[in-house]
């Protein structure tokens, strides 16, 4: 009688678990095969879920949807569904999905920023403002690149320091990349050692381990409870919102202690934004989202450069003739007495080919940034109800073999015509390459970090020689790890001088 009434009341839980955690709405889309209770949450929290997503992608077709948990997740994996959701429905799909991931409330204090509000007149201000002074900063060419130049020319002296001898380059580039964007930020570089250097990449590399689809702790986002039983991730979320009040007070100090032409290069896209909202009647944007918003530009700017740069050493190193093609390249138009200007670009389409398939191979941000249907909407026929989270596969949009041919080769040529001039905006190569996304939540940095990669390609191209290091690691993008972006694994170079003069 007992064992009866046990069993009986452990179906009616289970049973009240499956009504509670079942997905609500009546989604027409395909989904995997997965867990009764849980659906498929344990199989796409794992590394490399845009491999995953691209070979269910194979069995479901180009829009399918993942049941995580008691939500439904929308994955877009080919050109006509992520076009059409960013750029032709582009109103519909422009929302952040905040209410989905705990993991993303918490750490953004339940306030918004440039990244993860949806549309709204908050996000408006925010994202017109940054853009203006991304722009402020960007028309001044010749400043934006004395301030890449002086970075780069430290990177070149630690390469140099290394005398041809092989090495792990990634400490180098990635600390190299961070003051680029100090200075962005802020109007400055900072050293190495100093502890507000350290803050900056404390901040900017938990901010990687605890976000995205595939970082550990995706569990939280719906078993928020977890967080009461000393959840590992929690911990992490708790130390970094501690981390970046300390980085936003010593960066607030350090801003105020300057004078406007105190800086090297004035006070940089947070200075310009405080002063605007500091004292203004304007209650829209708070100090808080300023702070969030500094958050986001330091981590999608670092990592983002500094591992495409990571995989352009190693490419280079797999792809000898390219690498030659590109030295013929900088040799013919930059020679080898001045360093590489932004102005250079125009008359180098082999160098702007070589960064588009990078782009397009490495595809570094390979899940994009996740959108939610700001409106009851529909994708190829299937109601997409408002509210549902829409993740943009890019890793299958540039690795899909129907339309890329070789898509695991790297191979610049694909991005030139047949009198070796860069393909036409309109030609549909350069259409179906999306690295930075597109429509309205396209990235804000496309362009500085279009420049920043060609400045910096450029001159290692043109002081060295880059060779294999203690043993050949291959560069094929699918082996690369992942976090909220792709890397490369570890390898080491040798970087020979074939010019001794420049940046000596
Ligand atoms: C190779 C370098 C980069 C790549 C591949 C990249 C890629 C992306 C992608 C795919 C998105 C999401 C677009 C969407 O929501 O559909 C994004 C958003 C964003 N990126 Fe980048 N990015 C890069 C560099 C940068 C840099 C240098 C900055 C600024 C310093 C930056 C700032 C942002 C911001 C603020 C957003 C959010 C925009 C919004 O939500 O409205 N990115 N980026």
């Amino acid at each position: 009688m007992v064992f009866a009434t046990v069993a009986v009341c452990i179906a009616a839980l289970v049973f009240l678990a499956y009504l509670v955690f079942r997905p609500k709405g009546n989604s027409t889309l395909p989904v995997p095969e997965g867990h009764w209770l849980w659906g498929n949450i344990f199989q796409f929290s794992c590394p490399r879920s845009d491999l995953l997503a691209t070979r269910w992608s194979k069995e479901l077709g180009a829009i399918f949807r993942l049941r995580l948990v008691n939500k439904n997740y929308v994955i877009l994996n080919d050109y006509n569904s992520i076009h059409t959701a960013m750029v032709k429905k582009s109103k519909d799909f422009a929302g952040r999905p905040m209410h989905h991931g705990n993991r993303a409330r918490y750490l953004y204090e339940y306030e918004t920023s440039i990244l993860v509000a949806s549309p709204s007149p908050q996000w408006k201000t925010l994202r017109k403002s940054v853009h203006s002074n991304v722009k402020v900063y960007e028309a001044g060419l010749n400043k934006v690149e004395a301030v890449n130049m002086s970075v780069i020319a430290g990177l070149i002296g630690d390469f140099r320091a290394r005398n041809g001898e092989a090495f792990n380059p990634q400490d180098n580039i990635y600390n190299a990349v961070m003051n680029i964007i100090c200075v962005f930020l802020v109007g400055k570089k900072y050293r190495i050692d100093s502890e507000i250097f350290q803050l900056f990449k404390k901040v900017e590399q938990t901010t990687l381990t605890v976000l995205g689809p595939g970082a550990k702790g995706a569990e939280l986002d719906v078993m928020w409870f977890l967080r009461f039983f000393g959840h590992k991730t929690f911990k992490k979320l708790t130390e970094l919102r501690q981390w970046r009040r300390q980085l936003w007070a010593m960066t607030k100090q350090d801003l105020n202690s300057r004078t406007e032409n105190d800086g090297e290069y004035g006070k940089g896209v947070i200075g310009a934004l405080l002063e605007s909202y500091q004292g203004s009647d304007d209650k829209l944007i708070k100090e808080i989202n300023i702070m969030l918003t500094f958050q986001d530009l330091i981590f999608a700017g670092t990592s983002t450069t500094a591992n495409s740069t990571q995989a352009f050493l190693n490419l280079m190193i797999n792809y000898p003739e390219v690498q030659k093609k590109l030295q013929a390249e900088v040799d013919d138009v930059i020679g080898d007495s001045r360093p590489v200007s932004l102005k250079d670009r125009a008359m180098m389409p082999y160098t702007r080919a070589l960064i588009f398939e990078l782009l397009r191979y490495t595809s570094i941000v390979a899940m994009g940034v996740p959108h939610m249907a700001s409106v009851d909407s529909s994708l190829d026929g299937h109601v997409i109800e408002k509210g549902t989270p829409v993740i943009t596969n890019l890793w299958a949009l540039h690795h899909d073999e129907a339309f890329w041919k070789d898509p695991f080769v790297f191979r610049p040529e694909r991005f030139l015509d047949s009198d070796m001039q860069l393909l036409t905006a309109d030609h549909p190569y350069r259409k179906h390459l999306m690295p930075f996304g597109a429509g309205t939540r396209v990235c804000l940095g496309e362009s500085l970090a279009l420049g920043r990669l060609f400045l910096l390609f450029t001159s290692i191209t043109q002081i060295f020689d880059i060779k294999v290091g203690t043993k050949k690691v291959d560069a094929d993008a699918r082996d690369y790890l992942s976090g909220v972006n792709l890397q490369s694994p570890a390898y080491d170079v040798r970087l020979v001088s074939r010019n001794e003069h420049l940046f000596a």
